[in-house]
C-alpha cells in the first residue's frame, strides 16, 4: 500500500475520543499529519487536547484543521454536543474512531463493583452514545466509517480481565448486527483488536493481586507501540469503498492470543 503523505484522507473530517492521551492521541496525530484530515480532538480532560492541538499545530497542521472539544462519553448530551459543534465547524463527518476506554485488572473474588460499572459505562455506553449520535448525519449522507478500538481480550476471555473482556466482547456482537443495519446505508465499521500496547491503561488498576498475577504487558518480550495502532487506524481508512475491514486483531509478536 503506498500513502501518499498528507493526501490519503484530504478534505475528510474525522473525531477521535480518547485523543488525550495514549493510543487516542497517536491516532489523532497519523491522522492529522500522515492523513491530511481534519481531526476533532475528544476527551474530559481539555488541557490535555488543547496542548495536543498546539503540538500538531507545531508540527505543521493548520490551527482550522484541529478542533478540540471537551466529552465525557459517558455523558449523552456531551457526546450529542461534540457532534452538533463538530457539524457546525466543519459541515460533515466522514469518520468516528472511538478509542476512550478503561481497563481494570480485577479478579471477581475482590469484589471491585467501583471499577466494574466504569469500564461498563465508558467501553459499553460510551460507544453507543458515540455510534447513535453520529449515525443520524451518516445516514443521512449515506457514507461514513466508524472503527473502535476494541481488543483482544474482545476475542477471548482474559482471567483478571473479566469485565474489561465482557466489554470488548459487547463491542464485537453489537458492531456484528450494526454492520448489517448499514449495509444500505454505505456505512462501515471496523473493529480494531490490539493485544498489550505501551500506554499508562494498566497502570491504573489498583487490585494489586490482579494486575501481578495476569499483567502480562511486563512478560519481557517487546509489545505494540500506539503508532502500530494509529497506522492500523489509517490502512483501514484507506481502503476503497467496496472493501471493509471489518475485523483487524493486531498483537505483539510474541504474545498471540
Ligand atoms: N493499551 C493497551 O494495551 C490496549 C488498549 N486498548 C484500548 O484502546 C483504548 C485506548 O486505551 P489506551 O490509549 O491504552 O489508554 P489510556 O489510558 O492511555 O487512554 C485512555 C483514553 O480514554 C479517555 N477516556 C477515558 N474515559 C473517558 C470518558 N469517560 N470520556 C471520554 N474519554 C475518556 C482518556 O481521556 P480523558 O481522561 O481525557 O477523558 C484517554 O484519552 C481503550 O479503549 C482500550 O481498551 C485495546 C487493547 C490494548
Ligand atoms: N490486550 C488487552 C488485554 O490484555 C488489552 O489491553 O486490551
Amino acid at each position: 500500500m503506498s500513502l501518499a503523505p498528507g493526501t490519503s484522507l484530504l478534505e475528510k473530517v474525522c473525531i477521535v475520543t480518547g485523543a488525550s492521551e495514549g493510543i487516542g492521541e497517536a491516532i489523532a496525530r497519523v491522522l492529522a499529519i500522515d492523513g491530511g484530515s481534519s481531526v476533532v480532538l475528544a476527551s474530559r480532560q481539555i488541557d490535555k487536547l488543547n496542548s495536543l492541538a498546539q503540538r500538531l499545530q507545531a508540527a505543521g497542521c493548520s490551527e482550522q484543521n484541529i478542533f478540540a472539544v471537551q466529552c465525557d462519553v459517558t455523558n449523552l448530551s456531551d457526546t450529542q454536543a461534540l457532534i452538533q459543534k463538530t457539524l457546525e465547524k466543519y459541515g460533515r463527518i466522514d469518520v468516528l474512531v472511538n478509542c476512550a476506554g478503561l481497563m481494570y485488572y480485577t479478579l471477581m473474588k475482590n469484589g471491585q463493583h467501583d471499577e466494574w460499572s466504569k469500564q461498563i459505562d465508558v467501553n459499553c455506553h460510551g460507544t453507543t452514545n458515540m455510534i447513535g449520535a453520529v449515525l443520524p448525519h451518516m445516514i443521512e449522507n449515506k457514507r461514513g466509517h466508524i472503527l473502535n478500538i476494541t481488543s483482544d481480550a474482545g476475542k477471548r476471555g482474559f482471567a483478571g480481565l473479566a469485565v474489561y473482556s465482557g466489554t470488548k466482547f459487547f463491542i464485537e456482537g453489537f458492531t456484528q448486527a450494526l454492520r448489517q443495519e448499514m449495509i444500505e446505508y454505505n456505512i462501515r465499521i471496523t473493529n480494531i483488536q490490539p493485544g498489550d500496547v505501551a500506554t499508562k491503561l494498566a497502570g491504573r488498576s489498583t487490585d494489586q493481586e490482579a494486575k501481578s498475577k495476569f499483567d502480562g504487558s511486563n512478560a519481557g518480550h517487546k509489545i505494540l507501540d500506539p503508532e502500530d495502532i494509529a497506522k492500523t487506524v489509517l490502512f483501514a481508512l484507506s481502503q476503497p469503498a467496496h472493501v471493509a475491514l471489518n475485523e483487524i486483531l493486531i498483537e505483539p509478536q510474541a504474545a498471540p492470543i
